[in-house]
């Protein structure tokens, strides 16, 4: 068995609950308030302002020309495409850049990537693979998933981009290029270091169902 199908296995509930979100089912359907989708943007960008660095990370931890250049290339991707996305839906909002930029990270929002830097910091690629895994396969599996469940969801005036995007073969193909990376360099490993791995990818698979439920609940730091 390939070492993303035992994943794949293992985070099934938890994909489970998440397609059923208020807040995905929301964009699907097209009756997400428009405001928590714009708090959720917000968030977002300064998400993957330090999500991008893994990225960057996974050229320094490369073992070969070609997955440096793929992950140079992801890193290009998710500034010039995904975030561009972001930028857009905000300037419909009259919201600057500057103000989407300098927007403040909640206690969740700041758990998630600082457990993935640490994670990539102080671990072998594969570590960081895993943890950062999530964010793009779960989003390729939400996008289909609406795509499949609302079939009018892709032409919805304001969320339809957003659907468009992450049920992309574009998208799909980056996540089916480091699921295959994960599967080649887990081959042969022990069952001790596949299980820290395995731990990774269920924890940030948690945290991405968390992103969800705190823009749901418009969750700010307290004092
Ligand atoms: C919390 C959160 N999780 C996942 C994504 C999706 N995502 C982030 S980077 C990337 C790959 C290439 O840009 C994808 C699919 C997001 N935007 N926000």
């Amino acid at each position: 068995m390939k070492f993303t199908d035992r994943l794949f296995e293992a985070v099934h509930p938890i994909w489970e609950q998440t397609h059923m979100h208020p807040f995905v089912t929301g964009i699907g359907d097209g009756t997400l308030p428009k405001e928590s989708f714009i708090c959720y943007m917000k968030q977002d960008y300064v998400f993957l302002i330090d999500y991008a660095k893994l990225f960057a990370m996974g050229t320094v931890k490369a073992k070969s020309l070609e997955t440096m250049t793929a992950f140079a290339g992801i890193l290009h991707e998710t500034l010039h495409h995904e975030m561009e996305l972001h930028r857009q839906y905000a300037e419909r909002f009259q919201i600057t850049r500057e103000e989407l930029e300098n927007t403040k990270a909640t206690p969740t929002n700041l758990a998630y990537t600082r457990y993935m830097l640490s994670a990539a910091h102080s671990g072998s690629l594969e570590e960081l693979i895993s943890a950062l895994l999530p964010c793009m396969w779960s989003y390729w599996e939400i996008g289909k998933h609406l795509k499949h469940r609302y079939p009018n969801s892709e032409i919805h005036p304001f969320y339809g981009e957003w659907i468009r995007m992450y049920s992309s073969e574009e998208f799909g193909s980056l996540t089916k290029w480091l699921l295959d990376l994960l599967d080649d360099l887990t081959e042969g490993k022990s069952e001790r270091e596949l299980r820290i791995l395995e731990d990774h990818f269920l924890t940030t698979s948690r945290f991405e169902y968390m992103f969800w439920d705190m823009v749901y609940a418009g969750e700010e730091w307290k004092v």
